[in-house]
Formats: C-alpha cells, sequence, structure tokens
C-alpha cells in the first residue's frame, strides 16, 4: 500500500544543512498498523509528512496506492492526498467552527453538496461517539473529544490511509486508550492502512503489526511487534522497551557481580521468554524432574501483544555443575528463548 524506497530529506538550516533522513526504505501492506518509534528529533515527523508530500523529499521515491506521488504535479498530488488522511497530535482543528464544521471542512473544500456533505458527516459523528457534541466549538471539548474530532475530519474523504503524528501525545493514559481503541476499530471495520508516529513503545505495542525503529534519519531495526518486542538487536530498540519491560536483576541480586562460572554458593541465573504456544509448556516441572537441581523463580509476569501471549521469567538454579549443563541443554531444546545471564550469589556473598 505504501512503498518507500531510498527516501532522503535535508532541510537548509540556519546554521547550514540538516539531514534529516538518509536512506529510508519502508513497505507497508494494505490492513496494516505500522508503527515508526525514535526519540526526538530522529526524523518521525519528516518521514510522515513525506508519506503524504507536505514535505518533500530531496530523494527518493513515494508510492502510495500504486501511484508516485513524487513524480505528480500540483493538481495531482492535491488529488492523490484524498486517499491519505491525518491527524495531529495538537488535532489543529478551526477554533471558531462547530465539530459539524470541522468535520465537514475538506468536504466543503471539496465542493461537496450540503446534503452529501450531511449523508457524510452523521455516521462520522456516531463512529467517533459524538452525535451529542456536534454543535458545541472545540474549546467546549476534552482533548480525546478533540482528537475523535481530528479522526472524523480525516476520515471524511474515504481515505485509504491514515498517518498518525503523535496523535495521543498530549492526552493522559486513559484517553489515550480509548482513542488508540477508535483507531484500531477503524483500522478493522474500514480496512484502513495506519501509520503511527510516536515516542512510545506502549503505543506500539497496544495497536501496531509491525513497527520500525528510527535513529538518526535511519531505521535501525524493524519487523513484527512480536518480533521485535521479544528480540530486540539494536541498543536503541531495546532502550524503549526498557521501559515496558525491566530486564533489571530482582532486587536480591541487583548491583551483585555477575560471574561467568559457578563460584561457591551461587546460582545461574537465567531469563526465560515464551511466546504464544510455548507459554504452555510446563518447563518448569520438566526442569525439577528431570534434573538433580534446585530451581527458584525470582521474577515472572504475562503480558500480550495483540492476541499472542507472551511471558518472562528469571529462574536461579543451582547444583552440581555437570546437572546445571544438562539442565540447560533441556532448556535450550525447548520452544522458548533463553538468556544465561551469569553466576550471582545471594546480596554479593560468596559462600565460605
Ligand atoms: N523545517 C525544518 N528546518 C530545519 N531543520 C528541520 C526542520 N524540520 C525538522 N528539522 C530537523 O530535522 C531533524 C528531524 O526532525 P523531525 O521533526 O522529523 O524529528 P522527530 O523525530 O519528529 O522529532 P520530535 O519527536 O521532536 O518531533 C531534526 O534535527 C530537526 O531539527
Amino acid at each position: 500500500m505504501i512503498k518507500l524506497s531510498h527516501i532522503e530529506k535535508t532541510y537548509e538550516g540556519s546554521s547550514g544543512p540538516v539531514m534529516a533522513l538518509k536512506g529510508i526504505d519502508l513497505e507497508i501492506k494494505r490492513g496494516e498498523i505500522y508503527g515508526i518509534i525514535g526519540l526526538s528529533g530522529a526524523g518521525k515527523s519528516t518521514l510522515i509528512r513525506c508519506i503524504n508530500m507536505l514535505e518533500k523529499p530531496t530523494a527518493g521515491k513515494v508510492i502510495v496506492d500504486g501511484q508516485d506521488l513524487t513524480a505528480m504535479n500540483d493538481s495531482q498530488l492535491r488529488a492523490a492526498r484524498k486517499n491519505i488522511g491525518m491527524i495531529f497530535q495538537h488535532f489543529n482543528l478551526l477554533s471558531s467552527a462547530t465539530v459539524y464544521e470541522n468535520i465537514a471542512f475538506p468536504l466543503k473544500l471539496g465542493g461537496c453538496s450540503k446534503e452529501a456533505i450531511e449523508k457524510k458527516v452523521q455516521p462520522l459523528l456516531q463512529l467517533v461517539g459524538l452525535n451529542d457534541k456536534q454543535h458545541q466549538y472545540p474549546a467546549q471539548l476534552s482533548g480525546g473529544q478533540k482528537q475523535r474530532v481530528g479522526i472524523a475530519r480525516a476520515l471524511a474523504s474515504d481515505p485509504k490511509v491514515l498517518l498518525c503524528d503523535e496523535a495521543t501525545s498530549a492526552l493522559d493514559p486513559q484517553t489515550t486508550k480509548a482513542i488508540l481503541e477508535l483507531i484500531k476499530d477503524i483500522n478493522q471495520k474500514l480496512q484502513l492502512t495506519v501509520v503511527v508516529i510516536t515516542h512510545e513503545m506502549q503505543v506500539i505495542k497496544e495497536i501496531c503489526d509491525k513497527v520500525a525503529v528510527i535513529e538518526h534519519g535511519v531505521i535501525a531495526e524493524k519487523g513484527t511487534v512480536l518480533e521485535v518486542f521479544t528480540n530486540p538487536q539494536q541498543p536503541i530498540t531495546k532502550e524503549f522497551i526498557s521501559v515496558l519491560i525491566s530486564n533489571e536483576l530482582p532486587s536480591a541480586f541487583r548491583g551483585a557481580e555477575i560471574y561467568p562460572t559457578a563460584v561457591p554458593g551461587s546460582h545461574l541465573l537465567v531469563r526465560l521468554t515464551f511466546i504464544g504456544d510455548s507459554a504452555d509448556d510446563p518447563v518448569i516441572a520438566g526442569l525439577i524432574r528431570g534434573f538433580d537441581i534446585e530451581v527458584s523463580i525470582l521474577f515472572g509476569n504475562l503480558d500480550h501483544i495483540k492476541l499472542t501471549p507472551y511471558g518472562r521469567m528469571i529462574i536461579g538454579i543451582s547444583g552440581e555443575q555437570p546437572e546445571i549443563d544438562k539442565a540447560l541443554e533441556y532448556l535450550k531444546s525447548r520452544d522458548l528463548r533463553i538468556e544465561v545471564i551469569g553466576y550471582v550469589t545471594r546480596h554479593g556473598h560468596i559462600a565460605d
């Protein structure tokens, strides 16, 4: 649905050129919700604005629904942009127009009749849950309600793509959840392709199918949210994920020295990640029954990414080394991800 090839964007800044995008390649399939996450200044806004050509790339191609936007003249571009709705962090509503008039605005600009506008706006009000607010002005609405108006306005021209530029960053966590639910609902009902720009991993986890991590104008990592979440490769990705999934050791071992080989009185700490069906595998029971070792569960949690369950656990294994080695081999043979952290002693004391 969207294909970005080698996108570059250089701004002429006051103290010289700023290369905001340095060769971005990205493919987004029809009906996907695709998240783009990055720190401030990484190039997210520039990238999303290149998709509808609000920013013209310095180099590269933008193809949306089979049309090369980079090869179009202004009037062709105006027509093509009807396929691409956009919502913004600060809603960008007309303060002197009612909710109804805000949603009707793009239709009015497009020359629609009053009747056609009415026929279009009423279902949109219904879809975003604002029927009773249609005669109010933006100043009389909460942030979440304003964003609902923004969404309805973006959908007025029946777009195939919805671009969301930090659409929930100005909202509290509860309102964020409701707006994300609405976006997910619209994605399913209307088979809309959605691109979400955010600096919050929670947003990605809530609604996205795929994610690209952008850093200094390049894509550092991309893949399905499940892959990237459970097996991040790049430091920047690990940093984003650490906000949601703590990689810290359990408190009894925090700050303790980690040894690569066993020391007297040590446990081997192992982090286990279970994804999908493997969450049902009775691995711990197998460990305890199969080997002459002590197993303690030091940390555990279970979560979902979209509908896929995944669990994380840190266990401590102690016993004779050959048994520990066999237990590790057993763990590696199971359908789960294992990470050997190392040997630690409780509170850093090596036993006599
Ligand atoms: N109009 C402009 N003129 C000059 N430089 C710009 C312009 N717009 C953006 N930049 C620069 O391009 C880089 C990328 O900016 P961009 O706004 O795309 O990042 P971002 O990831 O969206 O950041 P934020 O989350 O803070 O909005 C930054 O270094 C920024 O200073």
